[in-house]
């Protein structure tokens, strides 16, 4: 990773990607500056918070200036290593791990699956999207191969554990796990987990429980 001296709190990070996309769109629509105001509308982040964020980078934007998108976008470049290509792993090629594979991730940023493992009879060997699928009994060679770090899990649950077990020990440092599973990690590997189930309940929560405007001020 790049841009190790910069330290920002987490929330902030998570929404690093979102300015990136939207700086983009600006930046190639020939925009030059923008207002936090602006960038609020487009992101759906109360500008307070956009400030604040901006701030730890030291964008600090003039008043009745606003922001310089240049500027920003090679700070946000450089700081989501989007210089670098990084190869993920898919690792269960069923239901959702296909929607994956046929998803191009590489029109956004940087990311890209380059491999994929299972292991179906009908599933080996085949080619979604542009992606090889490989026997798990082939997993640790193909990893190290192909320099991947990153492995996002698509299998059933039950064998969520014993495959992060293995590749932690392959040096994959990062796991996107959309199994339901909660996995037992080394230190130095880290888990983003994404349940949607827990996400549409916080989602039904919130909407009974706060007003959008509320909601703002948590964030
Ligand atoms: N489908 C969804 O909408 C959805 C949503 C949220 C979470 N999930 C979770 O994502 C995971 C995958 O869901 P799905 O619907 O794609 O399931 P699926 O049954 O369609 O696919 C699972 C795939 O994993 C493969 N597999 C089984 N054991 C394996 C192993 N040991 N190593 C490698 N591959 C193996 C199977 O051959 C199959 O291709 C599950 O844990 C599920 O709970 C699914």
């Amino acid at each position: 990773m790049s841009n190790d001296t910069v330290k920002i709190p987490q929330a902030t990070a998570k929404r690093l990607p979102l300015y990136y996309r939207f700086l983009k769109n600006l930046h190639s629509s020939g925009k030059q500056r923008v207002s936090s105001a602006e960038l609020s509308e487009a992101v759906k982040v109360d500008s307070a918070t956009i400030r604040r964020d901006f701030s730890y980078f030291g964008a600090l934007g003039k008043k009745g200036y606003g922001y310089n998108v240049n500027y920003l976008l090679s700070f946000f470049r450089k700081t989501l290593d989007q210089d670098e290509l990084t190869n993920v792993a898919l690792i269960g090629v069923g239901n959702l791990g296909t929607a994956f594979l046929n998803y191009n991730f590489l029109k956004n940023n940087n990311t890209k699956i380059a491999v994929a493992f299972d292991v179906a009879e009908d599933k080996v060997g085949t080619t979604i999207g542009d992606i090889t699928v490989f026997h798990m009994d082939d997993m640790e060679k193909v990893i190290k191969e192909e320099n991947i770090t990153v492995a996002i899990l698509t299998v059933p649950a039950q064998f969520a554990q014993s495959i992060t077990d293995r590749l932690a020990k392959v040096d994959v440092k990062g796991i996107l796990n959309f199994t339901p599973a909660r996995l037992t990690v080394p230190p130095t590997t880290r888990v983003h987990h994404i349940d949607l189930a827990v996400e549409l309940q916080s989602l039904v929560y919130f909407l009974k429980h706060y007003t959008v405007d509320e909601e703002e001020v948590v964030e």
